[in-house]
């Protein structure tokens, strides 16, 4: 019979996790049993959760409660549970145990029977590399800023010197949302007048990602007219619509459009090292199988950072070997071009480097500093350090001197 397996982190006394991990087992699935009749309990018994192992960790005391120590705890769920969507699965494995004390879930392992029910990116890395045209190294996608409040003149003039930086990708702020200055459907036409006409002037070609916002309900039929006006791409707040509405998107043929999950209101259940889920998790391995192009995260580095360990973890989840197609890691937040050796190191040349600030605040401006990220991933790739490479770049010499 087809499993789910489903990691949890929990701190309890030393020798008490068996009982819990037991007690998950049953009151995630058939409840207390014993006192049935037999022939009830021989029913029940195919769909108990079923304990695969408790691991107690001695030297990881709770920081709080000298007593109590970590445990990890795996119990593996019938998946003659549930039906094979997002929804119930996560209701199935921490549904009611998410609001019951310190329980963190760290991972879910769907084997292939139920993976298939999930056919992951549309596009995914190699897809979005061939729109674009470029392999060999990370992109480099800009983000627009303060444009709320500011009409589609502003959008234009910002996008265009985005692109003439030579920039791969531009995407909407996530805060952006649909509005009489700047409506969603002329975004997407403006946007595409001025990205042509870029294209023709430099020979490079970027694609923009404009915010999908508004109504659940609406959701499909806008993502269809962006395809029709000619979108590139459909930026996507998924942790606040949920999952399955990344999956209902990602699947249908009709929007067909690269997906680029943003990680905005994720922190409300990833940030505690005692509740909710693993970030890895959420952003790794259930974005993609959801359906998702790209996936943006906090890099170790910047403003709004991730443990490094986390941020590895979850780039992995992304690209590792896997039936589904890989999603571009995009780690984010306070990039600036000094930090790009970092970032390829740990994410590879299959990743994105992503900046708003660390474009828009450049002195030369957006296009100057567009052409300094790409100086800086060029010095990577030639094994040049930015500092000998900015001798010959002034647009990097000038992002060195103010971030370093
Ligand atoms: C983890 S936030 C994703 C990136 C993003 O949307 C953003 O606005 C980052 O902007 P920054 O100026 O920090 O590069
Ligand atoms: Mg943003």
């Amino acid at each position: 019979m087809s499993n789910l397996i489903a990691t949890y982190q929990l701190y309890g006394k030393p020798g008490s996790f068996g009982k819990k991990a037991e007690g998950i087992a049953l009151g995630l699935t058939i409840g207390s049993w014993t006192d049935l009749p037999l022939l009830e309990q021989q029913q029940l018994k195919q769909h108990k959760g079923n304990v695969v192992s408790v691991t107690e960790f001695e030297d990881s005391p709770h920081p709080l409660k000298p007593d109590e120590i970590k445990a990890v705890v795996e119990i593996s769920y019938p998946s003659a549970n549930f039906s094979a969507d997002l929804p119930a699965i996560l209701t199935t494995v921490f549904g009611k145990l998410s609001l019951d004390g310190e329980v963190k879930l760290l991972d879910l392992d769907f084997d292939e029977e139920l993976l298939a029910h999930f056919p992951g990116p549309r596009f995914g890395i190699d897809g979005i590399r061939a729109l674009l045209g470029v392999t060999g190294r990370p992109l480099v996608m800009s983000i627009f800023k303060g444009v709320i409040g500011r009409n589609l003149d502003f959008l234009a003039a910002q996008l265009q010197q985005q692109a003439l930086g030579g920039v791969d990708l531009v995407k909407d702020d996530e805060i952006l949302f649909d509005n009489p200055l700047t409506p969603f459907e002329q975004r997407i036409t403006t946007g595409k007048n001025v990205l042509q006409q870029a294209f023709e002037e430099t020979g490079h070609r970027t694609l923009y990602a404009v915010n999908l916002s508004g109504r659940t309900s609406a959701l499909r039929d806008k993502a269809k007219k962006a395809r029709e006006l000619g979108a590139d791409a459909l930026l996507f707040n998924v942790h606040a619509y949920g999952l399955d509405v990344l999956q209902e998107l990602a699947e249908d043929k009709e929007v067909g459009l690269p997906l680029m999950a943003h990680p905005a209101f994720s922190g409300a259940f990833t940030s505690s090292s005692f509740y909710g889920l693993a970030t890895p998790l959420a952003l790794g391995k259930l974005v993609r199988y959801a359906g998702a192009d790209f996936s943006l995260f906090p890099s170790p580095y910047g403003s709004v950072a991730l443990e490094k360990s986390q941020a590895l973890a979850l780039g992995e989840e992304l690209v590792k070997e896997s039936p589904l197609k890989r999603t571009f890691p995009v780690p984010s937040a306070g990039i600036h071009p000094g930090l790009v050796p970092l970032l390829m190191n740990d994410f590879g040349i299959d990743s994105i480097i992503n900046a708003g600030g660390g474009v828009h605040g450049h002195p030369n401006g957006a296009a100057g500093g567009g052409r300094a990220f790409r100086q800086a991933v060029d010095a990577v790739l030639n094994k040049t350090t930015l500092t000998d490479a900015s001798e010959q770049h002034e647009e990097l010499k000038t992002a060195l001197e103010i971030w370093g």
